[in-house]
């Protein structure tokens, strides 16, 4: 389907007219988008609105004007003008300077651009002006469109943005006999101006394709008439007859019927096949499943003899001296034991410990190991899920090396579409939240499962949520299973009240030290970058929809430039795609940037991609990666030593006034600052930047609001509906 382009109004042709349209459009533009319209001015060229210049100064005496804004005018003669306005908020105070700048720079002649000009020099546009009356007197328009006897054009209108700066898109569907679908699309500041817009789109595209002529215009254009419409768009829907000879017939049918039999012979060849191999056949859907004929007692004594050899040689082999170095060294290795009973002694435990103290890498290696040693190693199978995939994969990496083996032994992942799943008994499996979610919506989904650990339960994301409260069910009717609840940002009490007072094990101790300092803090230490200086007005930094892109740059490039001696690369927390790709251009035009390689990590880069922040830089480039908060946790990026926080993230709310979900950028909560700080730190001492005061840390959440408590009540109960008619004798959830 081609798109047609958001078209700004064209004007018609008369002169008045003219005027008179582009008055509207700055009186309209003044009232709803005053900074967009002083972004767009000849004398501000190639900044966005964002980026204008403004300076915000507080007032702390006059809280009904506690800021004022004011832009410097460069107008092209050399003189010097100034947008001033106050407002209670600094947004209101600069969305008034920039209406004051429109005044005099509009006063001046400096307001509207060539381009805009030109707009309505271009008003020639020949369709009238109202080109819909065009589209409704074409007859053979309405007939390839909506039919003959159709009234009113099928004109699709939606808005959006608050009352007072409203947007207007409408929307037409063009069928182009013969072709692909053309949608016209116009955008206004009123109903009958997008409409207007979308119609003169409309209009040039079916005149391109000869199927309309301006008024007035020379018979030469075509115009189809209603039959030979109707009957080129029969011809369109005619199905089409192919004629396949008997031979040809008999051909695919052997080929399906291989086709059918190879596949039958690779599922039995799977069944046959030694376990490790059968591993890599199983899909990801299978990850859980136990093939028949390794379950029997024997089967299981068997194995668990040649794992308790394989654990007491592990325990003495040279080739993993470094692994059990790295290991013992971390906080939660002396708890090891304590760990393992209450764990054995209890349905559910809540365990919290510093981030890199050893949770998520530790927890079900000391599970394990213990029941291999006590010669039950083929009874265990802990399920341990993780919120993000980057996670699952880089965790299990990360065990499997621990252990002297490959991925897909003891050891594995399933994230979505993607699994290298460990074998069936004494195994660890890292999963999603949703893939084990999805596993325990089954009748029989825990069977097989001895222990499920859920990490970083202070996310409150929906999954984690609903997880817990499927688990909780299951406890009851599976009383050897085994919950650990974890987190190193979590307010403990509410699961162990949650889990009927389940006991608690808090972990002290770090791996290593991270000095923080917050943006209060930097002058001082940055005091010869005088750069710093001007952008530390307190109003712009407490605001809550936006990033300091420059200062978030300037202190990656200072970082890299005072520590030029050392290596360590540079992990940067953004709340979206829009800021990476900014900081990532502003980064580039630095003198520093020359010795960086600049690596994005967001959601939307596939997996192979997400894994090279996960490699070395090169000798004399030092690595910046600039992440969303999917490296907020559980990810150790080995070589990160300098973490910097700009203390925002994009987070999915519901808008009662749009009634519906949009993403909006936020402060982070402290828990969030304390996950982003503990990313330095894990191998070597760290540091973290936060581009925020420490007052405004103060003033973050100490938790995110649970994403069950953001989301539209009717998309979460018909989540719980999903989730409850699937789960065994849910009885209080499927009421809902
Ligand atoms: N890929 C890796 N490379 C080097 N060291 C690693 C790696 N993964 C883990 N480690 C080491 O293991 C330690 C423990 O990591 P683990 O993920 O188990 O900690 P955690 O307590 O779960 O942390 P968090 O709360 O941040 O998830 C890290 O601090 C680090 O020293």
């Amino acid at each position: 389907m081609e798109r047609g382009l958001l078209g700004a109004a064209p004007t018609v042709d008369n002169n008045k007219r003219k005027r008179g349209v582009k008055g509207q459009y700055i009186a309209s533009m003044m009232q709803g988008n005053p900074k967009m319209l002083l972004a767009a001015s000849p004398i501000f060229k190639g900044i966005t609105q964002q980026q204008l210049p403004f300076s915000v100064a507080s007032n702390p005496l006059d809280s009904e004007n506690a800021y004022q804004a004011s832009i410097k005018l460069p107008l092209p003669d050399g003189r010097e003008a100034w947008g001033i306005g106050s407002a209670r908020t600094k947004k209101e105070a600069e969305r008034n300077a920039a209406v004051d700048a429109c005044k005099k720079l509009n006063e001046l002649g400096f307001l509207v651009g060539d381009h805009n000009n030109n707009t309505a020099e271009n008003s020639e546009v020949g369709w009238g002006e109202n080109p819909k009356n065009i589209l409704i007197r074409s007859v053979s328009f309405r007939s390839i469109c909506c039919g003959p006897n159709a009234k009113p054009l099928p004109i699709n209108l939606l808005s959006s943005g608050p009352d007072h700066s409203k947007v207007f898109v409408a929307e037409l569907v063009v069928p182009i006999p013969g072709k692909s679908t053309f949608v016209a699309i116009g955008e206004g500041r009123n109903k009958s101006e997008a409409e207007r817009v979308c119609c003169y789109k409309a209009c040039e595209k079916l005149q391109e394709e000869g199927l309309l002529s301006k008024p007035g215009e020379a018979c030469g254009v075509s115009i189809p008439s209603f039959s030979k419409a109707l009957q080129i768009r029969q011809q369109s829907e005619q199905p089409a007859i192919v004629g396949v000879k008997d031979e040809e017939l008999s051909m695919m049918e052997d080929a399906l019927q291989r086709l059918h039999l190879e596949m039958e012979d690779d599922y039995a060849q799977r069944c046959q096949l030694p376990p490790e191999e059968a591993q890599d056949l199983l899909l990801q859907e299978e990850v859980f499943d136990v093939p028949s004929g390794y379950t029997s007692r024997e089967y299981l004594n068997a194995e668990s003899a040649t794992m308790y050899t394989a654990a007491r040689n592990r325990m003495s082999s040279s080739l993993l001296a470094e692994q059990w170095q790295a290991r013992q060294s971390l906080p939660l290795w002396r708890y090891r034991q304590k760990i393992v009973d209450m764990i054995g002694q209890n349905q559910v435990i809540v365990l919290t410990g510093e981030t890199g103290s050893g949770k998520t890498t530790q927890v079900p290696q000391f599970v394990l190991e213990d029941y291999e040693l006590n010669g039950r190693g083929a009874e265990v199978r802990v399920v341990v899920t993780q919120p993000r995939r980057i996670a699952a994969i880089s965790v299990a990496e990360r065990v499997a090396w621990e252990r002297g083996e490959p991925l897909g032994r003891s050891v594995g992942y399933s994230i979505r579409l993607e699994s290298v799943p460990p074998r069936p008994w004494g195994s660890i499996l890292y999963c999603t939240t949703g893939v084990l979610l999805r596993r325990l919506q089954r009748r029989d989904g825990a069977t097989g499962i001895s222990h499920i650990i859920i990490d970083e339960v202070h996310e409150r994301d929906l999954e984690t949520d609903f997880l817990l409260i499927v688990v909780r069910e299951l406890l009851q009717s599976h009383p050897s299973l085994r919950v650990v609840v974890m987190s190193a940002t979590v307010d403990s009490s509410i699961y162990d009240r949650y889990f009927n007072n389940c006991p608690v094990i808090s972990v002290p101790g770090m791996m290593h030290p991270v000095q923080v300092f917050h943006l209060d803090d930097l002058p001082h230490l940055m005091g010869q970058y005088n750069f710093i200086v001007p952008k530390f007005p307190m109003a712009r930094i407490t605001d809550e929809e936006e990033v300091d892109t420059d200062l978030v740059a300037n202190v990656i490039s200072w970082i890299a430039e005072e520590y030029s001696q050392t290596d360590g690369s540079i992990l940067c927390f953004l709340p979206g795609l829009d800021h990476i790709i900014m900081i990532k251009e502003r980064l580039q035009k630095m003198p520093a940037g020359k010795k960086m390689i600049i690596l994005p990590l967001h959601s939307q880069l596939p997996a192979g991609e997400q894994r090279a922040a996960f490699t070395r830089a090169p000798a004399g480039l030092r690595k910046v990666i600039l992440a969303t908060n999917i490296a907020e946790t559980s990810v150790t990026i080995d070589d990160v030593v300098y973490v910097v926080d700009s203390g925002k993230v994009k987070e999915k709310q519901y808008d009662p006034s749009l009634n519906m979900n949009i993403l909006r950028v936020q402060w982070t909560s402290q828990a969030s600052a304390r996950q982003r700080q503990g990313r330095a730190g894990r191998v070597r001492a760290g540091f973290c930047f936060r581009m925020y005061t420490s007052q405004v840390f103060c003033t973050m959440n100490e938790h995110q609001v649970p994403e069950m408590q953001r989301v539209p009540l009717e998309e979460l109960c018909l989540q719980i509906k999903a989730i409850a008619s699937a789960a065994a004798n849910n009885t209080s959830l499927s009421d809902c």
